[in-house]
C-alpha cells in the first residue's frame, strides 16, 4: 500500500476528533499517520489525550506533543483509531502483525468506537489469509504451542505456527514481555469459534481476531476512501 493510501485514511480519521476527546492511539505503518496528523492539529490548539497502544505509538506521540494518558487514569476511551491486517464485511479484524495487539486490544475495548485505518487490500471476504498473531508467554511455549496446534485440529484447521522473530534473529518479545506465534491458516471459517476458544488455553495470553470491537472504518482505494461501519 502507498504511503499516500495510508494517510489520506489517516487524515479523513483525523477530522472525527474533536475538542475533550480521549483517545486509542493505534499502532503500525497507518496508525503513525493518524498519530502525525493529530500531532499537528494539537499544536494548532487541539484539546485532546491520548492513550498509546505500543511503546512505538507513545514514543511517537510524545514527539508529536499529544497530552499522553494511561487507561488507569483514563478509563473510558472515545473513539480510538488503529490499523489492521485484514478486516471483513463483518468489521471482524486480524491484527498484530505489528506485535501491539494486546495493547491494541484492551485500548480498543475501553473506547465506545473504534475505526479502522487500512488500504483497501486489507479488506477480505474470509478472514485467514493474513498469518493470525497468538501471544503467548515464554514459560511453557512448546506445551501452549501443542496445545494450541490442538485445538486447531479439533476445529478441522490445519497451519503452522511459527515463532516470530526480531530482525536480530532472537525470538521477538512484545511491550508486555511475550513472544508471538504467528498461525498460518490459510483461511478462518468460524472466526467467532476459534477467537474463543483460542483465550482458553493456559499461556495464550491474547490473540490478533478482534470480534465486535471496530465499529468502523476507513479504506484507501487508488482512487478514493469507502467507508464501513459507522464513523
Ligand atoms: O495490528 C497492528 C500492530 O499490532 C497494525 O495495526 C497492523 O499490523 C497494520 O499495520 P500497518 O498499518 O503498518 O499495515
Amino acid at each position: 500500500m502507498s504511503d499516500n493510501l495510508k494517510r489520506a485514511a489517516a487524515e479523513r480519521a483525523a477530522e472525527l476528533v474533536t475538542d475533550g476527546m480521549r483517545l486509542g492511539l493505534g499502532t503500525g505503518s497507518t496508525a503513525a499517520h493518524f498519530v502525525a496528523a493529530i500531532g499537528e492539529r494539537v499544536r494548532n490548539g487541539l484539546k485532546v489525550v491520548g492513550v498509546p497502544t505500543s511503546e512505538a505509538t507513545r514514543d511517537q506521540a510524545q514527539r508529536e506533543g499529544i497530552p499522553l494518558s494511561t487507561l488507569d487514569e483514563t478509563r473510558d476511551l472515545d473513539l480510538t483509531v488503529d490499523g489492521a491486517d485484514e478486516l471483513d464485511d463483518d468489521l471482524r479484524l486480524i491484527k498484530g502483525g505489528g506485535g501491539a495487539l494486546l495493547r491494541e486490544k484492551i485500548v480498543a475495548s475501553a473506547s465506545q468506537r473504534m475505526i479502522v485505518i487500512a488500504d483497501g487490500s486489507k479488506h477480505v471476504a474470509k478472514l485467514g489469509r493474513f498469518p493470525l498473531p497468538i501471544e503467548v508467554v515464554p514459560f511453557g511455549l512448546t506445551a501452549t504451542e501443542r496445545a494450541i496446534a490442538r485445538l486447531l485440529d479439533s476445529l478441522g484447521m490445519s497451519g503452522e505456527l511459527h515463532l516470530r522473530h526480531a530482525p536480530d534473529g532472537a525470538a521477538y518479545v512484545t511491550d508486555g514481555g511475550h513472544f508471538i506465534l504467528d498461525a498460518h491458516l490459510g483461511r478462518i471459517d468460524k472466526p467467532n469459534v476459534l477467537a474463543s476458544t483460542l483465550n482458553n488455553i493456559p499461556g495464550v495470553v491474547e490473540h490478533g481476531l478482534f470480534m465486535g470491537l471496530a465499529t468502523g472504518a476507513i479504506l484507501a482505494t487508488g482512487d478514493r476512501l469507502v467507508e464501513l461501519g459507522q464513523l
